[in-house]
């Protein structure tokens, strides 16, 4: 690196780097800090790995959008290797044919708005079972987040699996611990030429034993599935029936993708929707609350649209959700000052390349600090404020093409299930806003509320939101329909 023009960063110790400088902090925050200190493009030595963190909107678009397709390959991660069956999901895969094909299928059948509208009778339906689960507990307080979380596992289940599937109950908490150790740094990950480091693992030795709990579950899921298609022949089903794995298979049965894509690529492909689809949106959720909790001037508007709209309805449907503008901007606001993936998914550049007169080494483990580009008071007006207002009559959107505003990432690698996972938020806010008013418990004020965040497999709050629901009785509506 001597003889390189690498981007300015703290002092580096002899071996280690700049580890001790991120050891004990959340990262996100911490990597802001340090950017307010070294500029919006960073160099980090983490043990042997060059690091690169990008800190502004311009250098954002430089990764994502310039050098698009030189940033789009994939850091190597234990954890993740073993997660995802040795790169055979989407996120983990290297850039290259294998690749773009997961991705044309996402973008053709899996995850196309079609797709995720057939699934609205399962949104609708777990929905109705929560509001029910709520109102049992009416008057006392109930454990939003462990609530939101619960929904949105039986959301992404529903869709992959279908109904009845021998082993589901025992999947959802061994992915929940998957996700939890998949996201362990271990040192093979930071001092690669060590390979004592990656065979002796502490860290493989952990994941690779729940990756097997849940494979074993997951392989008798997808047996299930051909068994089934063999005595039913799921050419008959409708479109509107298939769940993910029926759509998964019919791809390897048809040899689309690549002719390559075995029964363990349908499992990898299985857990990342699992794991990239669940706790993204329960996390969002879960921030909507809590800000509107802590806004009650917000939560008052919200609710008064949500009842406006589906007025003595009685009900929350999906048909009615396009008139929910305000919500809309709510969820938009969540995202800007939440974004449930605050560093996105690491990106590794293949060749090396200069951006903003610096040299950035091939194979740099490249980091784009989503999180702290959008709360940066040089892009936004009161930047930490909640304020849902600041949208209206503002082109700025979540789609990639405002670096200023990347929830889900952008360019080639940006999240393919952002439809998916706007539609698991959209309708669950709007019904919990519909049927009860909430309070705090303990006659906590607003300003009370603590805010503070941890970073999980997404950042989520440091402390589960409990919050006392009352049931709100429309107009000419005894109770909630189902
Ligand atoms: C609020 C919900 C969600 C948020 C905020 C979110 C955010 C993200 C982000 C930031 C990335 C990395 C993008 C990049 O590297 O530029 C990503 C990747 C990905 N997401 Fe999402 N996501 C959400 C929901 C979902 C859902 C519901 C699914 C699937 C059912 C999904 C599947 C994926 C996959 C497969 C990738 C990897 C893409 C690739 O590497 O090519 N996400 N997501």
């Amino acid at each position: 690196n001597s003889t390189l023009n690498l981007p300015p960063g703290p002092k580096k110790l002899p071996l280690i780097g700049n580890i001790h400088n991120l050891a004990g902090y959340l990262p996100y925050h911490r990597l802001r800090d340090l950017s307010n200190e070294y500029g919006p493009i960073m160099h980090l030595q983490l043990g042997e790995i060059n690091s690169i963190v990008v800190s502004s909107p311009e250098l954002a678009k430089e990764v994502m959008k310039t050098h698009d397709i030189n940033f789009a390959y994939r850091p190597f991660v234990l954890a993740g290797d073993i997660v995802s069956y040795k790169c055979k999901d989407i996120a983990f895969a290297p850039y290259g044919e294998y690749w773009r094909q997961l991705r044309k299928m996402c973008s053709l059948e899996l995850l196309t708005a079609k797709r995720v509208q057939s699934f609205k009778s399962i949104r609708e339906e777990e929905g109705s079972k929560l509001l029910q689960s709520i109102s049992s507990s009416s008057g006392s307080p109930v454990n939003f987040s462990k609530m939101t979380s619960s929904l949105t596992y039986s959301i992404i289940s529903r869709a992959a699996f279908g109904k009845v599937c021998q082993g589901e109950e025992v999947f959802v908490p061994a992915v929940v611990k998957l996700t939890e150790a998949g996201r362990s740094i271990s040192l093979a990950d930071v001092y690669p030429s060590v390979k004592l480091f990656n065979t002796f693992s502490v860290v493989r030795r952990n994941v690779e034993k729940i990756h097997s709990e849940v494979d074993k579950i997951v392989e008798n899921i997808v047996k299930e599935h051909k068994e089934r298609k063999r005595v039913e022949d799921i050419g008959m089903k409708s479109k509107e029936e298939e769940d993910l794995v029926d759509v998964l298979l019919k791809f390897q049965e048809n040899g689309d993708v690549d002719s390559s894509l075995s029964d363990e690529s349908v499992k990898a492909v299985i857990l990342d929707m699992f794991i990239a689809g669940s706790d993204t949106s329960s996390t969002t959720l879960e921030w909507a609350m809590s800000e509107m909790m802590k806004n009650p001037s917000i939560m008052e508007k919200a609710q008064a649209e949500v009842r406006k709209v589906f007025g003595s309805k009685g009900k929350v449907d999906e048909a009615g959700l396009h008139e929910l503008s305000y919500l809309k901007l709510v969820i938009k606001e969540t995202l800007r000052l939440h974004p449930p993936v605050p560093l996105l998914l690491p990106r590794e550049n293949k060749e090396n390349v200069v951006i903003e007169g610096y040299d950035i080494p091939a194979k740099s483990k490249v980091v784009v600090n989503a999180w702290a580009i959008a709360r940066d008071p040089k892009y936004w007006d009161e930047a930490e404020r909640f304020y849902p207002e600041r949208f209206i009559n503002s082109s700025i959107d979540f789609k990639g093409a405002n670096f200023e505003f990347i929830p889900f990432g952008a360019g080639r690698r940006m999240c393919p299930g952002m439809i998916f996972g706007l539609a698991s938020v959209e309708l669950p806010l709007a019904q919990l806003l519909y049927h009860f008013d909430w309070k705090l418990p303990g006659g906590q004020k607003p300003e009370d509320l603590d805010m503070s965040e941890d970073l999980g497999g997404t950042a989520t709050r440091s402390n589960a939101l409990y919050l006392i629901p009352t049931p709100y009785i429309p107009p000419t509506v005894g109770k909630i329909s189902r």
